[in-house]
């Protein structure tokens, strides 16, 4: 199959399809991809820049859902997140290739991915993400979860490591510094996972790929 080349917002890079296709690999293999410089250099620095551009007041602190209070959101996560809409240019190189890596999955898995939404994440030094799933099935349509680190020079001192464990959550199946360029896909509901105490400041994007409402219904006859 070629290379993709889209002309979404202007930018008109070529992707390249070698990284799609070891991300599927993986996935078919583990359901988890871990890639370390598995993203082109011109989006993590896309992304770099973008958080850089960003004034402080741009980012909320992150919930966890409707019912809880500060306190308890805190005692969970500790991240600040902005979303990504595509606005500027940084955004809109993000999203274009997230756009072809859908794509690319749809043809060689039929995941029948549909939309994605994604922020940046920062966590201070001193915050963590305590483990969760990113999607609790037939309650979610978000169906494949995606991080990339913008961080460099991060070693093993500065923590922050994101852990991911197997479906039954006693092993850790994997632990994964967070350095520029490291891209992690996993299955939303199927693995939980954990950000351990970050020492210093550690910046992210998370993101989901879902599927239709109306299709996951037709395809998912009710157990
Ligand atoms: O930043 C990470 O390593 C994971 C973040 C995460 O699990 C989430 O935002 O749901
Ligand atoms: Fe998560």
């Amino acid at each position: 199959m070629d290379n993709f080349s889209l002309n979404n917002g202007g930018i008109g890079h070529i992707f390249d399809q070698s990284l799609f296709d070891n991300i599927v690999d993986d996935l078919v293999e583990h359901g988890i991809s871990v890639r370390e410089n598995g993203v082109p250099d011109f989006v993590v620095n896309a992304l770099c820049q973008g958080v850089k551009a960003l004034p402080a007041r741009q980012f909320k602190k992150a919930g966890i859902g409707r019912a809880q209070d500060y306190q308890t959101k805190h005692a969970i996560r500790g991240d600040s997140i902005c979303w990504i809409e595509g606005t500027s240019e940084e955004g809109a190189t993000w999203l274009a290739w997230c756009e072809a890596l859908r794509v690319h999955i749809n043809r060689t898995l039929f995941m029948g991915l549909f939309s994605f939404e994604s922020h940046y994440a920062t966590y201070p030094p001193g915050t963590f993400y305590k483990r969760h799933l990113d999607a609790f099935k037939g309650q979610s349509n978000r169906k494949l979860s995606i991080i990339v680190y913008l961080n460099d020079d991060w070693c093993s001192d500065d923590g922050g490591e994101l852990v991911i464990y197997s479906p039954n959550q006693r092993l850790p199946l994997s632990r994964v510094a967070p350095k520029r360029g490291t891209i992690v896909t996993f299955l939303s509901d199927v693995f939980p996972h954990e950000v351990l105490t970050a020492k210093k400041t550690r910046h992210s994007v998370a993101g989901w790929f879902s599927v239709n409402t109306s299709i996951n219904d037709n395809i998912d006859p009710p157990e």
